[in-house]
């Protein structure tokens, strides 16, 4: 491999989403990854095995191509891009040792669906604020593709998103291989909030699934979400979108119906009757759309869209209340 054309990827994080991108970025000539991961276990193990222990435990990482990290500072060293891949609840927590310094002359990419909580803001704009990225450097890795799929090598497809990234369509380019199809779309902030929305609106229709409700029942949530969802991102950044395109409605379909979803099954474990912390403990991966709903409640304070969904689940997770009194509340504005 010539290290002269080699494109250095930074990749922080350890669960199935970086490591099927990774696989992805294994397809390609001349990439280094550089991988990140929390668990001293698993880094030891990929080392030796050249497979992840904990997630996607199937899919080889090239040893050739592959090289594991432990401290953040080591695995971002000279990278051309930095692809953020942990749930964003602990985003800050995994950077925690990385400053402007460390992140200079790189390209960020979120492949995050979620917000940073408590701020409420999304994953490339606390990017840029903390470690004073400018906007044109990020970007986010966005459409609807699960992480399993990839691992199957199931035909995908991806959309990078940025304000316009003069790297994206390169970007696109690296996520690109014989199962994975990746394009550029100059919509950050509208692509960022409705995959953060999609796994709000992919909880509801868990729970509503858990509650015995049919498809008929899900197919007109599914179809208001998407009104919701639109609304939405208009009040975040209005323009002309087309919101059919996959990284929106693609993305809002497969989370809704997948059974590969983590929030519509940790939704259906809150509808069956789990509470909260016994769903949390029962799932290994982490379901984005819990802590999405309160920071979209939150944000939601100040720009007062009409989100009935979101509302309702909010009702569930956040204040005790009944799924099934809920759901038959929802039930009356749907259309
Ligand atoms: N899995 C998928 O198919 C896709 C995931 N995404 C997004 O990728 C992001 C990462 O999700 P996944 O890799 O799927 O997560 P996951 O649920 O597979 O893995 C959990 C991750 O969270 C980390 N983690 C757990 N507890 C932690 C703690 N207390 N402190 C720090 N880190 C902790 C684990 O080390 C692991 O990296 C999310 O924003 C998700 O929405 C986006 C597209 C597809
Ligand atoms: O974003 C995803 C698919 O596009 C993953 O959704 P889940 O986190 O619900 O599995």
């Amino acid at each position: 491999m010539s290290l002269l054309n080699t494109t250095k990827i930074a990749v922080i994080g350890g669960g199935s989403w970086a490591t099927a991108l990774i696989k992805i970025l294994c397809e390609q000539h001349n990439v280094q990854v550089r991988w990140w991961l929390r668990n001293q276990h698993d880094i030891a193990h990929i080392r030796k095995f050249h497979h992840n222990p904990s997630y996607l435990s199937d899919v080889v990482l090239s040893p050739k191509k592959v090289r594991v990290f432990e401290k953040t500072t080591e695995a971002v060293k000279g990278a051309d891009y930095i692809i953020l891949a942990v749930p964003a609840a602990f985003v800050q927590e995994s950077l925690q040792h990385l400053s402007a310094r460390h992140l200079q002359g790189a390209r960020v990419v979120s492949a995050i669906k979620g917000m940073i909580p408590d701020r409420n803001i999304l994953v490339t704009d606390w990017v840029s604020q903390e470690y004073g990225i400018k906007m044109e450097d990020t970007c986010v890795i966005a459409g609807p593709c699960h992480a399993e799929e990839v691992a199957l090598e199931k035909q995908s497809y991806l959309t990078i998103a940025s304000t316009a990234c003069p790297a994206a369509e390169d970007f696109a380019g690296l996520m690109t291989c014989r199962y994975v199809s990746a394009h550029a779309l100059d919509d950050l902030y509208g692509v960022e909030y409705a995959a953060v929305m999609k796994n709000i609106v992919a909880l509801a229709c868990g729970i509503t699934h858990g509650l015995g409700y049919g498809d008929n029942f899900q197919a007109v949530l599914v179809s208001n979400a998407m009104q919701e969802i639109g609304n939405l991102v208009t009040a975040m950044d209005p323009r002309q979108r087309n919101m059919s395109a996959s990284a929106y409605l693609g993305d809002l379909l497969v989370t809704a119906y997948s059974q590969f979803s983590r929030n519509r099954l940790f939704g259906n474990m809150i509808g069956r009757g789990y509470s909260v912390k016994a769903a949390q403990l029962e799932m290994k991966m982490i379901a984005e759309g819990y802590y999405a709903t309160k920071s979209i409640h939150e944000l939601n304070k100040l720009h007062q869209v009409n989100l009935p969904i979101v509302g309702a689940v909010y009702s569930i997770l956040y204040e005790d209340q009944h799924p099934a009194a809920i759901m038959e509340q929802l039930k009356k504005v749907l259309k």
